[in-house]
């Protein structure tokens, strides 16, 4: 049988000699296609050679299956033809027993007198028995034969199907190889198979020649003299001697001599079959290794196509690589342009938001991360608070998977230094000695890092210390002389107490003049004028603080801390006087209670603290929202803070927060009021500078020559501030006796509750002004005895402040421009900065 599917997907595949043999579609394509065309020659011509080839591959495999089948149905025929031939002789040689039963009876004529049955001769093994056996045996063994090659045709197909599928080129390749060598293997071994059984019927012929000997056949008659061997011829004339050798001229011998011959003609008829078929496999298995050669030839050209080909692809894969290299480092330099832009955009949008915020008079805000503490317990991926690395105004808190952003003005991390925070206010303080008023008030939950920042560990001084040290340096080698000085105080309970006078007797009370302006009668204030003094202080003012250990803090303070200091300057020279404050404020942290667990005088304490924090709330509230009444006298603190929070003033709060999960509500809760301050609106700050008569007389002559002058109104016609000019009496309590800026001095412009009209009058160049932007008014408060042409009925020059009562300012910009010079020159002290921070 021969099945060969030539360019259809099914596995070709013949069958020969009762065997089947599967050839894969690979190695059918290669064996009718690969091989005898040439890889790379077109297509057209390749398909055309291949299917020129299929066609004689076709052919010759139709010609191979029809001889195939020829031997098959003639091997059939030969085993058939066999097996007659075997029941003949079994025929014959029983018909030959019983005439030799018959022929020895007649001689011994005591086999009839003994009256024996024929069959007892039977009983001993005579030659024909033992042929009859042989013959049996040999049917026996032949069945078991046929069985076997069953099972091998089995065997084949379940191997060959095994063999089929789809492979890639190269394994296709492997497979072709492997499928070829198979089928070579088959063909051994059914070459093998074949010469085994040419060899078992040659053997068979010759016992059969042999029985036949023995039966007393003339062999020569029924096997040509050719293929009878010398032996043979022998050996039957020499046996038994039944004497029908030769010319076989008895009827039986003749009858035997015809069936022989015909068996025999049979006999070589299959041999020759046989051997045809033998033949055949061979030259199968020649063309089977010939196309094995091709096959592993194409084989091995496309192996080295392959590799060729990935040599190639390795290098466009590595030109590939340089170039998106190339792409991506092109990309990162500007994506650098890019950062390196958006770096400059922010921090000019800095500068203009800063401006802004002067302008605006803004309370900024600044947030300082603390690292985690004991407190914070140990859960190691508890830190929810991140902050941005391009945009340090950014804090970003994943709330239960949902990040939530806070703007600030600046944000420091948990590993910021005490250095980077004051580097960040230093400039406000730097403008104390320019004759502003300002205010750092840190703002947290307790335990979020507010002392730490304002105080500090003695290791590591915070603000307050630095800022002093700060003030020392900035003031020593000043044309102007100046003087510092310093109170602390702590608002606990609702109730005030001096940190320097701890005398039970005496009991603060914030007082307000009926003039304005807010004073604590009996504070000591100290002078100050270097960092030992500073430190002495400090110290005093740590031993007196209200503090406890608390579930929150182990040294949670229980009060808010204030530190005023001022500093008075005064020019030798020219007579200009300048009062500038500090006010650095380190609040009690707000607590809950049921996480601090605080009771009894915890409680009461704790209590306190929030109602004052809650004041202080209300106060921004009202602030941002421009409400006409704010309620600074709720509490100590805004009481205190009033003219920080809605007065003259620069002011700074610090939210402190927690970076760890446990704290997230307060964390959140901090940093919604930081964003809320931030959002207040205080207009800008002015400098409480006092130029001596005969500038003023000049100023204001300059100033009188065509100019016409509008008068902003001042919201501190209306507005409760604390101003820190000697003529508040808070102030003055601070100040040492004798100071030449004493409360009765009216030269420095309280412009708090002043009627406009009362007011002194007050030179304030115009924030319009090209020189003077954003935050540089200065306002000039004149005396009243002045003879300057600027009388109070005259037009004022005041702060200009939002809501404030205005007439239209205008100066020709020469005369403006040489007015600022002027002042910068005459007035400003050392330190006079156009921008703020
Ligand atoms: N930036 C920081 N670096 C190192 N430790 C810090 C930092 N900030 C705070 N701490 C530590 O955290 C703890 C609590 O800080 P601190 O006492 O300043 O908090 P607080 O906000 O003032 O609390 P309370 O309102 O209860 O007084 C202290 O042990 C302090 O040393």
């Amino acid at each position: 049988m021969l099945r060969y599917n030539i360019g259809g997907s099914a596995c070709g595949s013949f069958s020969a000699y009762g065997k089947r043999i599967y050839i894969s579609p690979s190695l059918s394509q290669d064996v009718l296609g690969l091989v005898g065309g040439t890889k790379g020659s077109g297509e057209g011509q390749d398909g055309h050679c291949q299917s020129g080839n299929a066609k004689a591959e076709h052919d010759r495999e139709e010609r191979v299956k029809r001889r195939l089948l020829q031997l098959e149905r003639s091997h059939k025929e030969s085993m058939q033809d066999k097996d007659d031939t075997i029941l003949n002789l079994r025929e014959l040689i029983s018909e030959h027993e019983r005439k030799l039963f018959e022929l020895e009876t007649n001689t011994d004529g005591n086999r009839n007198a003994q009256n024996l049955p024929p069959s007892a001769s039977y009983r001993h093994p005579t030659p024909t028995q033992k042929l009859l056996d042989q013959i049996e045996k040999l049917q026996k063994e032949k069945e078991i034969l046929l069985l076997k090659v069953a099972e091998y045709e089995c065997t084949e197909s379940s191997s060959d199907l095994r063999l089929s599928g789809d492979f890639d080129v190269t394994s296709q390749m492997g497979s072709c190889t492997t499928d070829t060598e198979k089928e070579l293997m088959l063909i051994k071994r059914d070459k093998h198979y074949l010469d085994r059984e040419i060899t078992k019927l040659r053997q068979e012929n010759k016992q059969l020649r042999e029985m036949l000997v023995k039966c007393g056949f003339d062999v020569s008659l029924v096997i040509p003299s050719g293929q009878l061997g010398q032996d043979d011829i022998l050996k039957s004339s020499g046996e038994k001697g039944f004497g029908i050798s030769g010319s076989g001229s008895s009827p039986m011998s003749q009858l035997l001599s015809s069936q022989d011959m015909e068996n025999k003609v049979n006999k070589d008829q299959e041999i020759a079959i046989l051997r045809g078929k033998f033949k055949k496999l061979g030259q199968n298995a020649m063309v089977v290794d010939h196309d094995f050669v091709d096959v592993k030839t194409a084989y091995l050209a496309l192996k080295a196509e392959v590799k060729v080909i990935t040599g190639s692809f390795g290098m466009v894969i590595a030109e590939m690589q340089r170039e998106i290299q190339l792409a991506l480092a092109d990309i990162n330099a500007q994506n650098k342009d890019l950062v390196d832009k958006y770096l400059r955009e922010m921090k000019l949008r800095k500068k203009y938001h800063n401006e802004l915020v002067d302008l605006r008079g803004n309370i900024r805000v600044l947030c300082r991360v603390r690292p985690p503490i004991k407190e914070d317990g140990t859960e190691e991926d508890g830190i929810v608070v991140t902050l941005d690395t391009n945009d340090d105004s950014l804090v970003t808190i994943n709330n239960k998977g949902r990040n939530q952003f806070f703007d600030v003005d600046k944000a420091f991390g948990m590993n910021s230094t005490q250095s980077q925070v004051f580097e960040e206010v230093s400039a406000l303080v730097r403008s104390v000695i320019d004759g502003y008023n300002v205010c750092i008030f840190a703002y947290g939950q307790t335990g979020s890092g507010k002392t730490f920042t304002m105080e500090g560990p003695r290791s590591d001084p915070g603000i307050n210390q630095r800022a002093l040290q700060l003030l020392f340096e900035e003031t020593r080698d000043s044309e102007w002389e100046y003087e510092i000085s310093a109170s602390v105080m702590e608002i606990y309970n609702e109730t005030l107490r001096d940190l320097l006078n701890m005398d039970a007797s005496n009991k603060l009370e914030v007082r307000m003049r009926s003039e304005g302006g807010l004073y604590v009668p009996g504070l000591v204030t100290v002078p100050v004028s270097k960092l030992d003094e500073v430190n002495k202080l400090f110290e005093t003012g740590r031993k007196n603080r209200a503090t406890a250990s608390t579930n929150m803090n182990e040294h949670s303070s229980r009060s808010h801390c204030l530190l005023c200091v001022t500093v008075r300057g005064q020019n030798p020279t020219t007579g200009s006087k300048s009062l500038g404050r500090l006010n650095l404020v380190d609040l009690a942290g707000s607590e809950r209670v049921s996480k601090s667990m605080a009771d009894g005088t915890r409680l009461k304490e704790a209590q306190n603290i929030n109602k004052s924090l809650a004041c202080l709330g209300d106060v921004i509230h009202a602030l941002r929202n421009k409400h006409g009444h704010v309620p600074y006298r709720n509490s100590k603190l805004t009481y205190l803070l009033q003219d920080s929070l809605g007065g003259d003033s620069k002011t700074l709060m610090i939210v402190q927060v927690s970076p760890v999960e446990k704290n997230i509500n307060e964390t959140v809760c901090t940093l919604t009021f930081g964003q809320r301050v931030r959002n207040v609106e205080l207009g800008s700050a002015t400098k409480n500078v006092d130029l001596n008569k005969s500038l003023q007389a000049s100023l204001g002559r300059q100033l009188s020559v065509k100019t016409s002058f509008s008068t902003p109104s001042s919201p501190s016609a209306t507005s409760p501030l604390l101003s820190p000019s000697a003529s508040s009496p808070f102030i003055s309590s601070l100040l040492p006796h004798g100071s030449p800026l004493t409360s009765s001095t009216p030269q420095l412009s309280s412009r708090k509750k002043t009627p406009s009209t009362l007011r002194p009058p007050a030179l304030t160049a115009s924030s319009s002004s090209p020189q003077l932007t954003g935050s540089k008014k200065v306002s000039l408060p004149l005396n009243k005895q002045t003879t300057s042409p600027i009388t109070p009925q005259s037009p004022t020059l005041t702060s200009k402040r939002p809501g404030t009562l205005s007439s239209p300012l205008t100066m020709s910009p020469n005369k403006t421009n040489q007015m600022h010079r002027l002042i910068r020159s005459t007035v400003a002290p050392r330190n006079f900065k156009h921008e703020r921070t």
